[in-house]
């Protein structure tokens, strides 16, 4: 059960750096992240053993949302663009008339060939499908950071599962078969500048509307434009600024499940800018999710036992309540579900 808060907990990460981790400090890791999930749901991660900065994170997606629209749009799905063939991966463009979810995206998969064999070709949605890159000749570079970025969020991911698995009272390696095939997805996110500032007042704006996440735990870098609040039991939005040099993380609707209720999928939006917020560069507000999600067939139960659910179905349901797929016809949601 979520608890009322007015901050963010902060959890440093720096003993996964050190070359002897004592068993203990993993253990009391563990146990801290346990408490901030089953109370706030989110927490600024500090000191996380990763080799890239805020910086390198913010240059690419600058870089990427800096291409013209043109190749953009050859990136995007075919939600978007039907004579394209990518479906899950790639670019989605600001949708009109979606006013509190201004934003644009960018997302990648874990790095395949286009000849892998995906379990859900055959459907609309191919969620197992090759990533799609700008053919940009400078993009080269940037297409092998967005990668190891992608690697190393997933790494860390990882070590905080078994972590976890350990303070449910569960094997360290309980987790490990999420990690086959993972479906985890790093997406780039552009809220751009908006002609008016956000109007100031009890009208509140917001350019990502109140959601939960619907996977398992999400690594969000954001920009120091601010914006970010999440929910606290007492009903009060509370602001979830840029702490220098953190990740936030948080916990998704399914973890909450598999969890078995321990952990808490806590509410969060991002609210306009009411001026004053905007990026030296003029581009608006950038910020970067990492999904850490498990594989297409992989069954995802709770630690407390059931039949659970196979993920890539889970998803399937889930993506009718995505802004990204709101304007597709019922219809079309139907194709993007297994035969039964
Ligand atoms: O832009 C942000 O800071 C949050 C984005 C978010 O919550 C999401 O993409 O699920
Ligand atoms: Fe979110």
């Amino acid at each position: 059960m979520t608890t009322s808060f007015s901050s963010l907990p902060i959890v440093d990460l720096s003993t996964l750096s050190q070359t002897i981790q004592s068993p203990a400090s993993l253990v009391a890791l563990g146990n801290q992240l346990y408490d901030v999930f089953a109370t706030t749901g989110f927490a600024y991660l500090i000191n996380a053993p990763l080799s890239f900065s805020h910086e390198d994170v913010f240059k690419l997606a600058s870089d990427f949302f800096g291409i013209t629209h043109a190749e953009k749009m050859s990136l995007a799905k075919k939600t978007f663009v039907n004579s394209n063939t990518n479906t899950y991966r790639g670019y989605f463009p600001t949708q009109s008339g979606h006013n509190g979810n201004r934003k644009e995206g960018f997302e990648i998969g874990t790095p395949k060939t286009p000849q892998h064999a995906a379990v859900g070709r055959h459907l609309k949605f191919n969620l197992d499908e090759a990533n799609v890159w700008p053919e940009t000749a400078n993009f080269v570079d940037r297409r092998t950071q967005l990668e190891m970025q992608h690697h190393e969020l997933q790494a860390l991911s990882a070590t905080l599962l078994s972590l976890l698995a350990v303070a449910l009272g569960k094997p360290a390696g309980y987790f490990d078969a999420y990690l086959d095939d993972s479906l985890s997805t790093l997406r780039l996110l552009h809220y751009p500048p908006q002609a008016t500032p956000a109007k100031k007042g009890d009208q509140v704006e917001l350019c990502c509307t109140p959601h939960t996440d619907s996977g398992i735990l999400t690594l969000l870098h954001q920009d120091k434009t601010g914006g970010l609040e999440v929910l606290s039991s007492d009903g009060k939005w509370v602001a979830a600024p840029y702490v220098p040099g953190s990740i936030v993380v948080n916990i998704g609707d399914l973890m909450g499940e598999v969890s078995g209720g321990r952990f808490v999928a806590t509410m969060h939006r991002v609210r306009r800018d009411e001026g004053g917020r905007m990026r030296p560069d003029g581009m608006g507000r950038f910020s970067v999710p990492f999904f850490f999600e498990p594989g297409e067939s992989c069954v995802v139960r709770s630690v407390d036992g059931g039949d659970g659910v196979v993920y890539g179905e889970h998803v399937r349901r889930k993506m009718r309540d995505w802004v990204e797929y709101e304007d597709l016809p019922d219809s079309e949601h139907a194709m993007g579900l297994p035969a039964v």
